[in-house]
């Protein structure tokens, strides 16, 4: 394992036989971001029947340019009674479209004057209606299988009256903290220790990407405690995830103790932030769980959670559109030169009339996680590479879910 080895063979390799979880039924006012397990067939049209866009008068188009009787008068969520030839009906926008009617005016171009209102000359047939099934088709697929529930999709999931969906189980994750400077916050600081942002700032992620953080522990530097705490991570977890403890110090045993309890798949990666990162699997009695050990620069956990992590959860979740980060073509504004380790520079972006224009924070080791704070993309530098500004760079979007 001497080799750095590229991120995509480390991807493959995580990725590697994953399969999705089981599904579970769950309530759609709690389901926003589950990802579903089946996809969802509608039962209704929507609209539900041709109905007003606008607040105004219904009638048939060939009675255009005349003063015409005003007959009826629907509001929204009341019935329509069959419209005459040669009379209109007073219209409110979502009230029916009454049978015989074809079209709609809306109010600011009617005159009115008493029980009789002056249509304007040429209102084409279908003007200002919203035809039934116009959005949704009853029989037709809603949304596939794997799509994640946005605002928009839980939307339409009401709009069919649906209260449930089948969707797949969170992601458990075990979640341990090494080192023995590391300190949660709220407890004094001794000297040589600093608090623990890993914590908190994966906690965030794996959260947003769609898990649950179902264990967290903080472990010492020594060996039987870290052995100890895997195995009992890869009892109640999917996935254990480590931070620090993974480059060659005699102080880093979480290798050691995955080769102990399971098996070592990957270690050392062209990646920077990140060299050390670690994969590989841990048996537990439901069945084996995926390890992933992050190098402890908070830095390089956050851009391994948005390389592994997110790829890893949406395998699990059977979300395609997790599996990459959506990519941006951006000009740098920056200089920089890459060594054998593909580089992710943690980068603003300005969207210009001329183009995007990428941003790198000055200071981009792996210990500043300032960099991270407020960073649009990460933009990818392969390794023997030279960046001069107005270079063409591919940058990877972090505003995605
Ligand atoms: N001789 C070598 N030394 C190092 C190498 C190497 O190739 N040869 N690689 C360096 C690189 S690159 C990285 S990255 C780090 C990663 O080391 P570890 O994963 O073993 O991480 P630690 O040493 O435990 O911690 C690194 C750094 O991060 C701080 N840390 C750890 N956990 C947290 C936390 N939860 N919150 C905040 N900060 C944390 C820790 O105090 C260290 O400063 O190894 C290099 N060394
Ligand atoms: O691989 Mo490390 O994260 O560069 O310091």
């Amino acid at each position: 394992m001497a080799d750095l080895q590229p991120v995509a063979t480390a991807l493959s390799a995580l990725l590697e036989s994953v399969a999705p979880l089981e599904a579970e039924r769950t309530a759609i006012d709690a389901a926003s971001g589950r990802v579903l397990a089946e996809a969802v067939t509608a039962r209704l049209d929507v609209p539900p029947f041709d109905n007003s866009a606008m607040d105004g008068y219904a009638l048939h188009h060939a009675d255009a340019g005349r003063w015409l009787p005003v007959r009826q008068r629907i509001a929204a969520g009341h019935t329509a009674e069959p419209l005459e030839r040669g009379h209109c009906a007073r219209i409110f926008t979502g009230g029916e479209i009454p049978p015989g009617a074809d079209c709609v005016v809306m109010q600011e171009k009617v005159e009115v004057a008493g029980q009789r209102a002056r249509m304007p000359e040429d209102v084409p047939a279908g003007d200002n209606l919203r035809r039934r099934g116009r959005d949704v088709a009853a029989g037709s697929v809603l949304l596939d299988a794997g799509r994640r529930l946005d605002a928009a999709a839980l939307g339409h999931l009401a709009g069919q009256g649906i209260t449930e969906v089948m969707v797949r189980r969170r992601p458990r994750i075990a979640l341990l903290s090494t080192g023995d400077e590391i300190v949660d916050p709220g407890q004094p600081l001794g000297p040589g220790q600093i608090y623990n942002s890993n914590r908190p700032m994966l906690t965030t992620l794996l959260q947003r990407f769609g898990a649950d953080v179902v264990m967290t522990a903080a472990v010492p530097d020594d060996a039987p405690s870290t052995r100890h705490l895997l195995g009992e991570a890869a009892e109640v977890a999917d996935v254990v995830i480590t931070t620090g403890g993974v480059s060659v110090g005699e102080e880093d045993h979480v290798r050691g103790a995955v080769e102990a309890l399971g098996r070592l798949d990957l270690w050392r990666l062209a990646l920077r932030p990140g060299k050390p990162l670690a994969l590989g699997r841990l048996p537990g009695s439901g069945g084996e769980a995926r390890f992933v050990g992050l190098p402890g620069n908070p830095v390089s956990g956050y851009v391994g959670a948005w390389l592994f992590l997110r790829p890893l959860m949406g395998a699990l979740l059977g979300c395609p559109a997790m599996a990459e980060l959506p990519a941006l073509a951006a000009r740098a504004t920056f200089n920089t030169r890459t060594g054998p380790r593909q580089h992710y520079m943690r980068v603003t972006l300005d969207f210009g009339a001329e183009g995007i224009e990428a941003h790198a924070f000055a200071d981009q080791n792996s210990g500043v996680l300032s960099s991270c704070v407020g960073a649009d993309a990460l933009a990818v530098i392969p390794p023997e590479a030279s960046v001069a500004p107005g270079d063409a760079i591919r940058c990877l979007w972090l505003r995605a879910d």
